[in-house]
């Protein structure tokens, strides 16, 4: 494949060297890093548009700034290749979210140029704020410049640092980018108000609107800058938002162009005495028009023909989790009127955007902001209606104490879909859906499923449908399902039953979601090694089926969990009935298998398994290790 000509970009291997162009270098220079972009991520998938839309950004921070001692902190982290590219990690770009390779987002443990990791959105003004604060009780720290999207801007976490460092009052830079894009096109009130600082607003006229440049400008002109000031602000002395809040506002501006982005950022920083918001407007997929025209610009990609933007996706050999769910969720939303869907910025990566076409009154997309998702979500089922809020699990810990405080105390009947749990693959730690099944069954009046296939995620979704009780919460995972057919229609299951998938004699192995194909397939190994095994699908982590583990207990010589969670998950709920219930005393063997007590890189999925211990070796190597004999001493065992 051939790779672009970058010859400015070959002189930059850290921002010092940025620092040493020309401003018509610098220029160059960002294009330089676009092609580079959009060559590597065509090698190695991932998150391009937004990648693209701070190309010129990326580049002006680092040449006006003196990162790393000044701290440029990206919220999310998606759009940091440029980052990358121009901080020393050009030489591993097309590594980017593979395994033993560059992080898909900003990291600590990667560079000095990442001073606070991401990947969860809205974090990057209160870690700005942090580090001023460390500057101003006498760190040896410089600036701190948080760079935000709209989208990301969106959530709570943003407002309350804005106005925590509003009334700080310290010296340090948030710049809005502003591409009117999330994940899917943005909503809410907080959007409508920034376009409409923009709107009908040439932005090159508004250049030299910019605090700093205005004050330099001769008399007739700064009062012209000054009227284009108020044009965008509003009435004279009324001010944005944000400079209600305490923060000098400059802009908007044009964030693709440097003649503008240079002096701009060159004055702020200058003159900068408190908090300044600078609002860049950009593209999201800026410079590659395969990602500007497409709906989602480009938002996340797979490998692709650099040439024509064609992205290489393989067939899938099943649909996916997220496809059936929301298939079934209109399918149950059309034979019950009460059912309503809640979405936080993430309708098409879960599902609801089949019911959204379909019903749009009866989806909401709050935008980021798991946190009120999850109350707006309990309130919906207070007033009488079924809300299914769909959430993805690692994302959900954000709304933990609306779950236990809005949800589980006022045993309100809120439906968690939680898609994306287990090991997600290119995403990596930041993204893992590894702590629902512990922290949601810690909850009294909490029901918790995982689905082991499609089929089953049918039978839960028909389950919660018909569930009034309280609350209730499916786990399913990332991708593609198994295979098998699908019901027509889901059956409403028993609240609390597991079910027998395969009846032995010797090992008893209890799966809890999706894993269930694994331990199937650590059954054949075993019972090749001449050992019988019961295999049964738990369905529920709550309540637990106490019958069918105390019948598994009883009936084999040793019982094993297994589950795509972290420890304090299903299995510990198991271990705690055993040993509250006694069998423990009587000697039993048990092992839980569950996800280690670390954070897992990213890999494909079946490499992250791998390292977690969670093949289908692996159980039935703790098969064996639980019955306590090698397969030969067994089989002698056996016959005597
Ligand atoms: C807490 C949280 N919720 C949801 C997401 C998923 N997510 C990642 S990027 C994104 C959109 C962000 O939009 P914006 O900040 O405007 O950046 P853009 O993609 O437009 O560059 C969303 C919803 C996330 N990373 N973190
Ligand atoms: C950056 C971010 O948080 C999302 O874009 C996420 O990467 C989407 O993940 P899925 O591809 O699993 O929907
Ligand atoms: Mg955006």
């Amino acid at each position: 494949m051939t790779r672009p000509i970058t010859p400015v970009l070959d002189t930059v291997q850290y921002p010092a060297d940025l620092r040493r162009l020309s401003d018509a270098d610098l220029a160059r220079c960002a294009d330089e890093v676009r092609a580079e972009t959009i060559s590597a991520v065509s090698e190695t998938g991932g998150h391009l548009g937004s990648s693209l839309g701070v190309v010129e950004l990326t580049v002006a921070i680092h040449a006006v700034f003196n990162t790393p001692y000044d701290k440029l902190i990206w919220d999310v982290g998606h759009q940091c290749y440029p980052h990358k590219i121009v901080t020393g990690r050009r030489p591993r770009i097309r590594t980017l979210r593979q395994k033993g390779g560059l992080s898909g987002f900003t990291k600590r443990a990667e560079s000095d140029y990442d001073p606070f990791g991401a990947a969860h959105s809205s974090t990057s003004i209160s870690a700005a704020l942090g580090f001023t604060m460390a500057r101003e009780l006498g760190e040896a720290t410089g600036d701190a410049i948080a760079v935000i999207g709209d989208g990301s801007i969106s959530a709570g976490m943003a407002y309350e640092a804005l106005n925590n460092a509003g009334s700080e009052g310290r010296r340090l830079f948030v710049i809005l980018n502003d591409n009117e894009m999330s994940i899917a096109p943005p909503v809410g009130a907080m959007s409508k108000y920034l376009s409409g600082l923009y709107e009908n607003t040439p932005l090159h006229a508004l250049k030299d609107i910019a605090d700093g440049v205005a004050r330099n400008l001769p008399a007739p002109l700064r009062a012209g800058a000054e009227r284009a000031r108020e044009l965008v602000t509003g009435a004279h002395g009324s001010g944005t938002l944000f400079e209600h809040m305490g923060f000098d506002y400059i802009g908007p501006i044009d964030g693709h162009d440097m003649d503008q982005l240079l002096p701009v950022l060159r004055a702020a920083k200058a003159r900068a005495t408190g908090p300044v918001l600078i609002h860049c407007v950009t593209v999201k997929g800026k410079g590659y028009a395969p990602a500007e025209g497409a709906d989602d610009c480009y938002h996340g990609v797979a490998k692709f023909d650099p040439k024509t933007g064609v992205q290489t996706k393989s067939k899938p050999n099943a649909p996916s989790y997220t496809a059936v769910f929301g298939t079934t969720l209109l399918a149950e939303a059309e034979r019950d009127s009460r059912i309503v869907a809640v979405t936080a910025a993430m309708p098409g990566g879960t599902g609801l955007n089949v019911m959204q076409k379909a019903m749009p009154a009866r989806v909401f997309d709050v935008g980021i902001a798991e946190q009120h998702a999850v109350t707006f979500s309990a309130a919906l089922a207070a007033g009488g209606l079924k809300p299914f809020c769909a959430i993805y699990s690692s994302f959900l810990q954000r709304g933990y104490d609306q779950i236990v405080h809005d949800v589980a105390l006022q045993n309100l009947p809120v439906r968690f879909c939680i898609d994306r749990a287990g090991l997600v693959g290119a995403d990596g730690p930041t993204h893992a859906g590894a702590f629902d099944i512990g922290y949601l069954a810690a909850l009294p009046n909490m029901t918790v499923m995982a689905a082991a296939d499609e089929a089953e995620l049918v039978h839960m979704m028909a389950t919660m449908a018909a569930h009034d009780d309280g609350p209730i919460a499916l786990r399913y995972p990332r991708g593609e399902g198994v295979g098998v057919a699908l019901p027509e229609r889901g059956d409403v299951l028993e609240i609390g039953k597991g079910r027998i998938v395969k009846t032995g004699s010797n090992l008893a192995i209890l799966s809890f979601g999706a894993h269930l194909s694994e331990v199937l397939d650590a059954a054949a190994e075993l019972e090749a090694k001449g050992i019988s095994v019961t295999v049964a699908d738990a369905r529920f982590a709550k309540p637990l089926d106490i019958g069918l583990i105390d019948r598994l207990a009883e009936e084999h010589q040793a019982l094993i969990t297994v589950e795509q969670g972290a420890v304090g998950g299903f299995g510990a709920m198991v271990l705690h009935h055993l040993a509250a219930s006694g069998r423990l005393d009587r000697g039993l063997a048990i092992r839980t298998l569950t996800l280690p007590d670390t954070f897992i890189d990213q890999a494909s999925p079946a490499d992250m398994y791998a390292e977690a211990g969670l093949t289908a070796g692996d159980i039935a190597g703790a098969g064996l290790s639980a019955l306590g004999v090698a397969t030969v001493d067994f089989e002698t065992k056996n016959r005597a």
